[in-house]
């Protein structure tokens, strides 16, 4: 996938371009990360990026004119028919499901803002879709362009070694992850659950979607809600819940 992001701090994105899974992503041509940022298109001697509001109050709104000509830079640089996305509290909430729509997009251009963000008429000519990583507010946009790039690029084929990670992962299934554990089998008088030493790859795989369902029900019941569960899952809850308040 062909991404272009705008930023004024461009370096942050070594962050996914350069380590683990996103790194070699961009190493083996999986994904494709430049940066345009806005003071390249500044015409004064102190390279402004920033003005004043109209309407006054504090604070500052990313320059007009240096940030469409980076964003049509940006664009001139991916695949073209690619869409634009603004990070911002203001955006539609990203989750798993957003992830998995996004990683069929052709290109993106991702905004990242800065300062109060971006002049709303910069955002009606130029901008596709809003989208936003939670309800909190950053210093800018380049962390959530960064959570996004990494969230998709998991779901791009090749990317993940074990092709099948990527659809077993629970989040996949809107479920929560199962515990995990490696050696040693007695950590601090803690012992590896029996089931996990069986060798029974069934038992493991139904023990596992347990856990997932079970923490699930525990900690996040507003993402039950969501899934439709299957007779195997409903069964596996059940007894989930009827040992939980045993
Ligand atoms: N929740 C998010 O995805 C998110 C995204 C960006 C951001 N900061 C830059 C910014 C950009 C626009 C308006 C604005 O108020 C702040 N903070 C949080």
């Amino acid at each position: 996938m062909d991404i272009s992001v705008v930023s004024l701090f461009p370096e942050m994105f070594a962050a996914v371009s350069d380590y683990g899974v996103t790194g070699r992503a961009v190493q083996n041509g999986l994904l494709k990360i430049q940066c345009c940022n806005p003071r390249d298109y500044t015409t004064d001697r102190h390279q402004t990026v920033d003005d004043r509001p109209y309407g006054g109050g504090p604070g500052m709104v990313m320059k007009t004119a240096p940030l469409e000509q980076a964003i049509q830079a940006a664009k001139a640089s991916v695949a073209p028919g690619a869409t634009v996305i603004y990070l911002s509290p203001q955006g539609r909430p990203l989750d798993q499901e957003g992830l998995v729509e996004l990683a069929q997009r052709p290109s993106l251009v991702l905004l990242a803002g800065r300062y109060e963000g971006v002049d709303e008429r910069l955002i009606e000519a130029e901008v596709d879709e809003e989208w936003s990583i939670g309800d909190y507010v950053l210093s800018g946009g380049e962390l959530a362009a960064m959570v996004m790039i990494d969230g998709l690029s998991r779901l791009l084929p090749g990317v993940l070694g074990h092709h099948l990670s990527a659809e077993q992962d629970s989040f996949a299934e809107g479920l929560l992850d199962c515990p995990h554990y490696t050696r040693p089998e007695h950590y601090r008088g803690r012992a590896v659950p029996d089931v996990l030493l069986s060798g029974n790859h069934e038992v493991i795989r139904r023990w596992r979607l347990k856990q997932s369902l079970g923490r699930t029900w525990l900690r996040r019941r507003d993402l039950l809600q969501k899934v439709e569960l299957s007779d195997e899952q409903n069964t596996l809850l059940a007894e989930f819940i009827r040992e939980h308040n045993d």
